[in-house]
């Protein structure tokens, strides 16, 4: 703001010292446009620096700006081409800045400043402009406005950065790298919607980590933490780019495995097992861990994600039923 500021009250200056100048005003006035294009800025910037509330006190010195141009467009009797490009500039750069309500507010604040020094300058009107004023008000049409654009747009690509990460973290577990149950709704869903329109097969994988609880009880909490960050790298690791492995909760996986047939996904749980039982030790604690898996193919059938997730689910159920630390798959 303090750049924009002082670029902004520097090409302000110049058409209207050249009108001030032509119209022979006083060299008190010619100070004060003086004091207003070089010291202002700096008293901007360390009224919102020490002001408990900056964002506030900023937008009063937009405001204050705002006044300040109405000010000059009644000293410069209304010359028309700098008055209107001083006037547009302040008013865009105050929507830019504070949208309709901060323009609104700087609008109605430069036209009192604007009348009350206009009737008492005696209303003086000078409707015509020199070129030598037109060429000084170039600079502040050309250059500043590509600025404004410029700053706009970089505040408009972080707001976007902004947004994207928000999305990310919405759609990530909190504890480990992988996608959360939202993230894999949405995708399961997705895949539901084109599994019907071709005859592809895709795999859902449920995965539940065995006795986990006696991981907590024995080794406590953080070293559990720590087994579920293990086992989703070996997910990470054990799966294509098009998988989505996921977090349910607890010690609850799923893969959506898409183009998978039952014998593939079978291959990619037999993998998943063996990294997972070559785990030894996890923040130096002797930690063993098997899983129990079940996998179920899409049907005709299954009219939504709950569906698909239930038959998975029922999989890993049998898998727990006949003795744990196997695969299931129907
Ligand atoms: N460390 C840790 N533990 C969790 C977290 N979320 C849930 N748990 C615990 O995970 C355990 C899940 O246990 P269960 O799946 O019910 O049972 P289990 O011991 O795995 O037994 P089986 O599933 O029958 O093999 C519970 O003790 C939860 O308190 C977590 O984010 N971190």
């Amino acid at each position: 703001m303090y750049l924009m500021r002082i670029l902004g009250t520097f090409l302000c200056f110049l058409p209207i010292l050249s009108v001030l100048l032509e119209q022979q005003r006083s060299a008190w006035l010619i100070g004060l446009l003086g004091l207003n294009a070089f010291v202002w800025p700096t008293v901007a910037l360390l009224r919102s620096r020490r002001s408990a509330t900056p964002l506030t006190t900023e937008h009063q010195n937009l405001v204050l700006d705002a006044g300040a141009g109405g000010f000059w467009i009644a000293m410069m009797a209304a010359n028309p081409l700098p008055s209107i490009t001083i006037a547009t500039i302040l008013l865009a750069d105050r929507l830019a800045a504070g949208g309709y309500p901060l323009m609104k507010k700087a609008a109605a604040v430069m036209l009192v400043v604007f009348l009350a020094s206009w009737l008492t300058q005696g209303m003086a009107l000078v409707p015509w402009v020199s070129q030598r004023t037109l060429y000084a008000t170039l600079p502040l049409i050309g250059i500043y406005t590509v600025a404004l654009s410029v700053l706009t747009n970089s505040i408009a690509m972080r707001l976007r950065f902004k947004s994207r990460e928000l999305e990310r973290i919405a759609m990530m577990d909190p504890l480990l790298d992988i996608a959360n149950r939202r993230l894999l709704e949405k995708r399961i869903d997705n895949e539901l919607h084109n599994l019907r329109q071709s005859r592809r097969e895709s795999a859902l994988m449920f995965i539940d980590i065995d006795n986990f609880k006696e991981v907590n009880d024995r080794f406590g909490h953080k070293v559990g933490d720590m087994l579920l960050v293990t086992v989703s790298q070996i997910l990470h690791i054990a799966t294509r780019q098009t998988d989505t492995p996921a977090r349910l909760g607890g010690d609850e996986f799923v893969i959506l495995l898409p183009d998978t047939s039952l014998e593939e996904a079978r291959v990619v749980a037999t993998r998943i097992m063996d990294a997972a039982a070559v785990i030894e030790d996890v923040a130096e604690e002797a930690v063993q861990c098997t899983m129990s898996i079940g996998i179920a193919s899409a049907t005709r059938e299954m009219d939504d994600v709950t569906d698909w997730l239930q038959a998975a689910d029922n999989a890993l159920y049998q898998a727990k039923r006949e003795g744990k630390n196997r695969i299931f798959a129907h």
